[in-house]
């Protein structure tokens, strides 16, 4: 066998650190170097993640302590604002290490490639600064990017996650006492993901996220005006020839529901629809369903696509 690449993981007491800890184990070419967590520190990782194999104990390392350890790769999986200190200790001591950063940060900085594959995937291999995407920002440019080309408006989405998505600090998001029996609207203009989107897909988005009990799982209904009429066959076809050679999507004409995304690698698609209905002229407008998880494909999975089209890797090698 080959020697592994080395992978550091900061933030891997959080939810998508698990993910990613599990991922790396099961990756035939990735060996975890060490386990960044100030709260787990001194704790062996297989204590939480019994698939670890690489014998690592939490640790509480400092960003230069981070930057100055062996690894081919450095994934920040730490919340928003706090990568800025790694990233500068990296680009100190071993400019050339990639360096994933699951969090925000750097996902409006045109020095970072954006990972999301299926979009852009010639934009990420072989580069060393990659910018993970938001969870419902992937499934959001996942239903609408086929359609950009098409568009007669501003589409317009409705997002509904489980409170993993708000991560491990106690919030009102993740506080299950606030969400029994609830649907919690939040950030109903201006969230991240809509600027994100906007951004990444290169025409205005609007999105408003909703978070309810589940503890994983994502899933966006995207209203979609049309320039030019389009039948629900055109519409469907248009969606199965973009994403005909992607393996982490999968197509059906019903509507996904959140179950169907859970603990599924990829973003399935479906629900197709036109509505005829179009007061202003144009071509009405479609719906199209994405289903997700947020830890998978909305966060951790991504990753490990990034981290191989960087090594050049096969992409969805150690994912299928
Ligand atoms: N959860 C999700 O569905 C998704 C999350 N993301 C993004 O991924 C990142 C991680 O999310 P998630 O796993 O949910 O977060 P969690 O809250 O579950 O975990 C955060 C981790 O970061 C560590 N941490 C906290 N503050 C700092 C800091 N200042 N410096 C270094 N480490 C720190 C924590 O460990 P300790 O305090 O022990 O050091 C913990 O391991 C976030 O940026 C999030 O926005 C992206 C897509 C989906
Ligand atoms: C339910 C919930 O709170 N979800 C989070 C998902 C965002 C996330 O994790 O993404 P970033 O990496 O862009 O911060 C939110 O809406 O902020």
């Amino acid at each position: 066998m080959s020697t592994p690449f080395l992978v550091g993981l900061v933030g891997a007491r959080g939810h998508t650190g698990r993910e990613l800890i599990r991922l790396i184990a099961g990756h035939p070419e990735l060996m975890l170097a060490y386990a960044v967590s100030r709260e787990f520190a001194g704790r062996p990782v297989a204590e939480v993640a019994p698939e670890d194999k690489d014998e690592c104990v939490f640790e509480a390392l400092s960003p230069e302590e981070v930057a100055k350890r062996r690894a081919d790769v450095v994934i920040l999986a730490a919340p928003d604002g706090a990568a800025a200190p790694y990233v500068e200790a990296i680009e100190a001591h071993a400019p050339g290490r990639i360096i994933i950063d699951l969090s925000a940060d750097y996902r409006f900085n045109d020095d970072w490639a954006y990972g999301l594959p299926e979009l852009n995937r010639k934009n990420i291999a072989g580069k060393t600064r990659i910018a993970n995407p938001g969870c419902y920002a992937t499934a959001i440019q996942l239903a609408i990017g086929p359609l950009v080309p098409k568009l007669g408006g501003i589409p317009s989405v409705f997002g509904v996650s489980g409170y993993s998505g708000a991560g491990t600090k106690p919030s009102p998001k993740n506080d299950p006492e606030r969400l029994k029996d609830n649907l919690m609207p939040y950030a109903l203009t201006g969230h991240n993901h809509e600027r994100e989107s906007t951004r990444h897909l290169g025409t205005k988005v609007r999105f408003s996220p909703h978070v309810h009990p589940a503890f994983r799982g994502i899933v966006i209904t995207a209203h979609i005006p049309l320039a030019d009429k389009m039948d629900v066959a055109a519409l469907t076809q248009l969606f199965e020839e973009k994403y005909a050679r992607e393996p982490l999507i999968a197509l059906r004409n019903a509507p996904p529901e959140l179950k169907d995304g859970t603990n599924r690698k990829g973003v399935l698609l479906g629900g197709f629809t036109i509505s005829e209905d179009s007061p202003n002229g144009g071509g009405g407008h479609a719906v199209v369903v994405a289903a997700e998880d947020n830890l998978l494909k909305g966060a951790a999975v991504q990753a490990v696509q990034n981290i191989n089209l960087a090594l050049g890797l096969e992409e969805l090698k150690g994912i299928l």
